[in-house]
């Protein structure tokens, strides 16, 4: 649902709450400028966000140990969970100061309640993209979670979970699978019902930062409950002391998995996730952003007779001339069609 059209009241109450997180800020970070002259802070330090409060976060230190609470510099803003940063600590409390962002390899945007893209997460390496045998995916439905991933730059990822309902031929879905592992998108299997049913998963996850997302019901909290059974690495790994003040929000959070293996110092991965996170929409994009989501396409865009070729009848559409061909499947460029025609929908 749209909220987009707030009335004038609550758009002044609104401004009045920020005006006043904005004094709160700068008294603050006066009294950090003067802390951080005065030498009450450590050396400078490399750290990563796994938690987010406005403008105070959980900055896990690159060296290891666990997470302290940090506030940033007046000077920062639209850091998000996952972010890379250089912060210092305080010497005389449990918490510190973050100084600068990192350069992001990749940044996961929302649009938030007035319809602007927002980011939520940064340096994430893949999208996993969670179905299930059972509710059974449409076709159209991973197309529309593809074209979303693909206009992020961040790498997709197909989950295929609960094959232990799959049928002894694997029917259908098998079919489908093999249709995008052909397009180069990686495929794995999970079942929560067995248990090495996430091996496959865990050997994806390892070393990479991920996200998940897919429909309601595909099983994604059961695998993130196998992942992080451990309900201490679920609640981020903060100090008690910081964790008194968490508040119970919605942020992005992020985990590191532990290693399956025997060897508990190598990394089992990393996953941020949220609500906001999971739920992904295709409201922001335009018809030529979908096209590119399509990547069996993107060669062929560009080389239509006409240039400002809306693929639908056109004489020359390099489009319609390869799914004749075959090169194109029918049911993509079908899918492709029904996205276009729902994008004024939201
Ligand atoms: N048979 C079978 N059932 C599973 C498997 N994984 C999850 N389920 C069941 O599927 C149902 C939905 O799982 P959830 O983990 O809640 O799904 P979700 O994707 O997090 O759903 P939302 O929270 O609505 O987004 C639950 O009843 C799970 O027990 C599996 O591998 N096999
Ligand atoms: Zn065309």
């Amino acid at each position: 649902m749209s909220k987009r059209n707030l009335s004038r009241q609550q758009r002044w109450r609104i401004d009045k709450v920020q005006a006043e997180r904005a004094r709160r800020a700068d008294r603050r970070d006066s009294r950090d400028g003067e802390k951080l002259a005065a030498g009450e802070y450590g050396p400078e330090q490399g750290g990563r966000v796994i938690a987010h409060f406005g403008r105070t976060l959980d900055v896990r230190p690159e060296q290891g140990g666990k997470a302290v609470r940090c506030h940033l510099r007046a000077n920062l803003e639209g850091l998000v969970t996952g972010d890379r940063v250089i912060w210092r600590a305080a010497h005389d409390a449990n918490d510190g100061v973050v100084v600068a962002r990192g350069e992001r390899d990749s940044v996961l945007e929302r649009p938030d309640p007035r319809g602007q893209l927002k980011p939520v997460a940064a340096n994430i390496d893949q999208i996993l993209i969670v179905f299930a045998v059972e509710p059974a995916p449409h076709a159209n439905l991973i197309d529309r979670y593809l074209v979303a991933a693909e206009a992020t730059g961040i790498a997709p990822v197909l989950v295929l979970n609960k094959i232990d309902l799959l049928p002894q031929h694997g029917g259908e879905l098998r079919d489908l699978l093999a249709r995008y592992e052909a397009l180069g998108y990686p495929v794995v299997t999970t079942t929560t019902e067995r248990a090495e049913g996430l091996s496959a998963l865990q050997a994806r996850l390892a070393g990479r930062t991920s996200v998940f997302v897919g429909q309601s019901g595909v099983g994604k909290s059961s695998l993130i409950d196998r992942l992080l059974p451990d309900e201490e690495l679920r609640i981020g790994a903060l100090s008690k002391d910081s964790r008194k003040g968490t508040h119970t929000t919605t942020t992005a959070r992020l985990y590191a998995l532990p290693n399956p293996g025997s060897d508990a110092e190598a990394s089992g991965g990393e996953l941020i996730d949220s609500p906001g996170i999971r739920e992904f929409g295709l409201g922001h994009l335009n018809e030529q952003e979908v096209a590119e989501g399509f990547v069996e396409f993107r060669d062929l865009l560009g080389h239509c007779r006409f240039r400002d070729c809306r693929h639908r009848h056109e004489p020359g559409c390099a489009l319609l001339a390869a799914v004749e061909r075959g090169d194109i499947h029918p049911e993509r460029f079908a899918s492709y069609r029904r996205i276009l025609e729902s994008l004024g929908e939201t």
